[in-house]
């Protein structure tokens, strides 16, 4: 049989410049970015500057207008259903707080997408379940439901969730957000081990400068539409591009710019509403 996969030294994740916008504002120009297999990949960039996009590209919620976007070799826009739907199986995804379903408990959030998406015995559903939840160090907690548990624990049942079928894509968006430091570097730690235990290729989008430069191998920082550097973090330090060096160092006054595209001022103050 011949396989479809992509050999191994390939990137597992791959967008070829990709065209994409929502109606008639385009979010994404011409983007190249490759996600090396096995290594955690922080996308960067300024707030609107397309990063949870290019997430709904790669995840196929969204379809690009052109160019590629290819996982493991398959191109996410040319499948049909079916062949989305195999494809997701391979992926975990914690959108935004992962948020967890409310009145269920701690374990059958996790046991959740093993149902859904397996016929395994229950005995087996529930050996994968401990084993995930103590993954994440919460295996005592099962029981408790998510309004008993603190948000740092919440995120952490939400990843053992998203790992519960053991997927070899992890796209995580906003993995810190709202998390004290304590909970943050957990969180952290936790994306790290994981994915050297489980080789899994991991895909985080944050904000949090510092702790994302310590965890990333792989690093994209997002411009305008575009990317304005990848690399190691080293190299993306060390990169004389206005937009990176404003950004890495999270200055005010750079080529970020502040507004979200309007109108001149002369034209909304002087016209109708
Ligand atoms: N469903 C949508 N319909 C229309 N416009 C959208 C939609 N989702 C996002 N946008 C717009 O696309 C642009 C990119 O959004 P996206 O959420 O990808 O950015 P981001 O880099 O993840 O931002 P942030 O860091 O603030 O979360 C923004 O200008 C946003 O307003």
């Amino acid at each position: 049989m011949v396989s479809r996969r992509a050999p191994v030294s390939a990137p597992f994740v791959e967008l070829r410049n990709v065209t994409f916008g929502y109606g008639e504002r385009v979010v994404l120009r011409d983007l190249s970015l490759t996600v090396p297999r096995g290594k955690v990949t922080a996308i960067m960039g300024a707030s609107g500057g397309g990063k949870t996009t290019v997430l709904r590209l790669i995840g196929g919620q969204q379809r690009a207008q052109a160019g590629q976007v290819l996982v493991d070799g398959q191109d996410v826009g040319r499948l049909d259903h079916a062949g989305l739907y195999a494809l997701r199986r391979r992926m975990g995804m914690l959108f935004q707080f992962g948020a967890l379903f409310t009145d269920m408990s701690v374990f059958d959030n996790v046991a959740f997408p093993l149902r859904e998406h397996t016929d395994l015995p229950e005995a087996l559903v529930r050996d994968i379940v401990l084993m995930k939840l103590d993954a994440v160090g919460l295996r005592g907690a099962r029981a408790l439901m998510p309004s008993q548990i603190s948000g740092g624990m919440a995120r952490r049942v939400a990843l053992a969730r998203a790992i519960a079928l053991d997927p070899e894509l992890v796209m995580y968006d906003e993995p810190f957000a709202g998390l004290d430091p304590i909970a943050l570097g957990t969180a952290a730690q936790l994306i790290r081990r994981l994915g050297e235990a489980m080789g899994l290729t991991s895909i985080i989008v944050s904000h949090d400068l510092d702790e994302t430069f310590r965890l990333a191998d792989h690093m994209v920082i997002l411009g305008p539409g575009n990317v304005a550097a990848q690399g190691t973090p080293e190299e993306v330090r060390a990169s004389t591009d206005p937009l990176v060096h404003q950004f890495v160092r999270a200055l005010p006054v750079g080529p970020v710019p502040f507004h979200y595209p309007a109108p001149e001022l002369a034209e909304d103050f002087g016209g109708a509403p």
